[in-house]
This record gives structure tokens, C-alpha cells and sequence, in this order.
């Protein structure tokens, strides 16, 4: 298989072995834009960005005077059916959390609407009850097959402690119910708030969460979908936070303002430097396995199995690029 992988000078296609995979990456997350659902006006424009991931908002980008208006608004942009733009996007609602009085409303709302969104992302899951009840209500509502896809918000103390749970559970009611399960996401704003934690340059405060975050995510492959930069007008600090979050293996990040997405669409995204290294290196690698040599060195590293699953990691997201 790897043969077939690395013959091509151009960047391959992905492959079978990856499929199962890299079956949800292929829709990509990288930027996930919050646009306010009672703000129509924002909602037309975020149709008009190159951004993979349009999370419609009843939650704290909405007002509490105006949950109800971003409801029916939201209603009438799914009863309108999606948009279409020059490619496929990810149309979601975030609906507001389990001990809100809204958000059965918001889902009952979303959910009988003429077309469904692709997403719903429920922010605040403490615990697998809540992504149980979830399944349960959407259960009740659809009643064909078809599948939603969730996004799951840890954003506390107690929901790190369960977050094994939660994704078991998840993964579980994937198999049996129309839920599921594609992308956690770092809610570092209510993190901080929750465990009383001061926001520094470094965000060092952060550091085990953010990382614990990407551990998980991993282990049951979802994507990992790093925390908000606040600061929407500094786009080097922007950069800078994307970059570390890609080094750590976030696969996209949250952002709040048009001026952000092209940034954070193209950080998520491997350089020309890391593909032609990448690529070199499965070659390379063939090669070696072919002359019988399971380590060997590539410009001046030593190369093993994992050092090669980086690579095609790289090789994958380049794959992205021409979705
Ligand atoms: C910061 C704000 C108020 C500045 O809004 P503004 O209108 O003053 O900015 P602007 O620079 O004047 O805007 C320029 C243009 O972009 C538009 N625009 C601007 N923003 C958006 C947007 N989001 N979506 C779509 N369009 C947008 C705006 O309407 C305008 O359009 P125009 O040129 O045609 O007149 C505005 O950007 C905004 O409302 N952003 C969303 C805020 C939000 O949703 N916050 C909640 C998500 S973060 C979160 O929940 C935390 C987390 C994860 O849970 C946890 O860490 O815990
Ligand atoms: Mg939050």
C-alpha cells in the first residue's frame, strides 16, 4: 500500500489503509466561525468567507433578551435549506447547554426544521448523561437513519474528569442511535472561568487542559478543535497561538471574526517545507523497508515507524488542500 502511496510526485490521494482513519477529517474543521444566530446581517457574510465550519450561535455570542429571536432566525436559514458556496462547508448550530432553560427549545427548533444543519454542537457536556439525553431527543425527532453530527465542548473542571467518559459514551451511541460524534473542542474562556485561573501571555494556566484535550480527541479520532483568540484584531499573536496549537495535534481552531479565518484556514494546513519533507521521507522510506532496514536517516534524523506516521499525517492534511 505505502507503494502506491509515495509513487506519485505529486501528493497522492488518500488510500484505503487511511480510511478509517481519517474518515471524519474529511470534513475539515479548521477554522469553526461563531456568527451570533440573531444577527442575520453576520450569518449572510460568514456565507461569503472560505471558512470550512459555520457554527450558528444560540449560546454566549447571543444575548439572553435575544435567545429566542437567534432561534427562529437560525429556523428560517434551515427551513431556507443550506446555502450553497463555491464548496462544501459544515453548517452547524451551537444550541445553548443542558442546565439552560433554552435548549430544548433551541433543538427542538433546529431539529423539525425543513432541512437539518450538518452539526450541532452542545457546549458545556459535564458529563456522558448529557450526551445521552442528547441522543435520546434526537432519537425521538428523526425518525429515518440519518445521522448528526455532534461537537462536544469541554469546558471545566468536571468535564475534564469525565472526558474519557463522555467520548466512551459517544462512541458507543454512535453505533446504535443518528449521533455522531466528530470534534472536541478546548472552551478555554469557560475553563478559566470555572477553575478560577488568571489568563496569562503564555497561557501556561492552560497548558495540561489544552493538551488533555488533544489526547482524548485522539484516542477516540475525533478532531481536536483548539480555544478562541479574543484578541480578533492581533494576527500575529493569532498565528502564533495557531502554530502552537497545530505542534500539539489541535486540527483546527474556534474563531470569532472574518478577519481571522484566513489565517487559521491556512495554519491548519502543513507549509510547502513540511510536505516535501514529508513526502521525501515516505520514499525514502519504502526504499529502506524494501532493502530489509527499518531505521535509517533522512536528513540527518533517525527515521522509525513513528517518525513515517508523522509524515503521512502531513501527507494527509496536504490532501485537504484540493477538498
Ligand atoms: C467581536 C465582534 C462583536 C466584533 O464585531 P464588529 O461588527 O464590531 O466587527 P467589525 O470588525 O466591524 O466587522 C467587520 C465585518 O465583519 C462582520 N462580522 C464580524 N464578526 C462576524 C462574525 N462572527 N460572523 C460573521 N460576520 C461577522 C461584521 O458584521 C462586519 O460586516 P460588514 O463589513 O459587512 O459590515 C463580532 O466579531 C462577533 O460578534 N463575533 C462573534 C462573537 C461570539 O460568537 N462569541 C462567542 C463565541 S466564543 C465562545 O463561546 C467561547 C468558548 C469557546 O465557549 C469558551 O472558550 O468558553
Ligand atoms: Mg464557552
Amino acid at each position: 500500500m505505502l507503494v502506491s502511496f509515495v509513487k506519485f510526485r505529486t501528493i497522492p490521494r488518500f488510500l484505503n489503509i487511511n480510511k478509517i482513519i481519517v474518515r471524519k477529517y474529511n470534513v475539515p474543521r479548521r477554522a469553526l466561525m461563531y456568527v451570533p444566530g440573531d444577527d442575520p446581517k453576520k450569518i449572510s457574510k460568514s456565507l461569503t468567507l472560505d471558512v470550512d465550519c459555520i457554527a450558528l450561535d444560540c449560546e454566549d455570542g447571543v444575548a439572553v433578551n435575544k435567545k429566542r429571536e437567534a432561534r427562529e432566525t437560525i429556523r428560517s436559514f434551515l427551513d431556507k435549506g443550506k446555502p450553497s458556496k463555491d464548496r462544501d462547508y459544515d453548517f452547524g448550530v451551537r444550541i445553548n447547554a443542558f442546565d439552560t432553560e433554552y435548549w430544548q427549545e433551541d433543538l427542538e427548533s433546529c431539529l423539525t426544521a425543513i432541512n437539518l444543519p450538518d452539526t450541532i454542537l452542545i457546549p458545556k457536556v459535564e458529563t456522558a448523561d448529557t450526551i445521552k439525553q442528547f441522543s435520546e431527543e434526537v432519537k425521538q425527532r428523526i425518525k429515518s437513519d440519518k445521522k448528526i453530527n455532534v461537537i462536544i465542548y469541554i469546558e471545566s473542571a468536571r468535564a475534564f474528569l469525565n472526558i474519557v467518559d463522555i467520548c466512551k459514551t459517544a462512541e458507543g451511541l454512535s453505533k446504535t442511535s443518528n449521533i455522531q460524534p466528530v470534534s472536541l473542542v478546548f472552551g478555554s474562556d469557560d475553563f478559566c472561568a470555572n477553575i478560577g485561573a488568571t489568563r496569562t501571555e503564555s497561557s501556561i494556566e492552560i497548558l495540561y487542559a489544552r493538551q488533555k484535550l488533544v489526547l482524548v480527541a485522539k484516542a477516540f479520532n475525533l478532531q481536536a478543535i483548539d480555544m478562541v483568540y479574543i484578541k480578533y484584531k492581533d494576527l500575529e499573536g493569532l498565528k502564533k497561538q495557531c502554530e502552537e496549537g497545530m505542534k500539539m495535534g489541535y486540527t483546527g481552531k474556534q474563531v470569532i471574526h472574518p478577519g481571522q479565518v484566513p489565517i487559521v484556514q491556512e495554519a491548519f494546513l502543513p507549509s510547502a517545507s513540511q510536505i516535501e519533507w514529508a513526502s521525501g521521507l515516505l520514499q525514502s522510506f519504502e526504499k529502506h523497508q524494501k532493502d530489509g532496514k527499518g531505521a535509517f536517516t533522512y536528513k540527518g534524523s533517525m527515521i522509525d515507524m513513528p517518525t513515517m506516521r508523522q509524515a503521512e499525517n502531513v501527507i494527509k492534511l496536504a490532501n485537504l488542500k484540493k477538498t
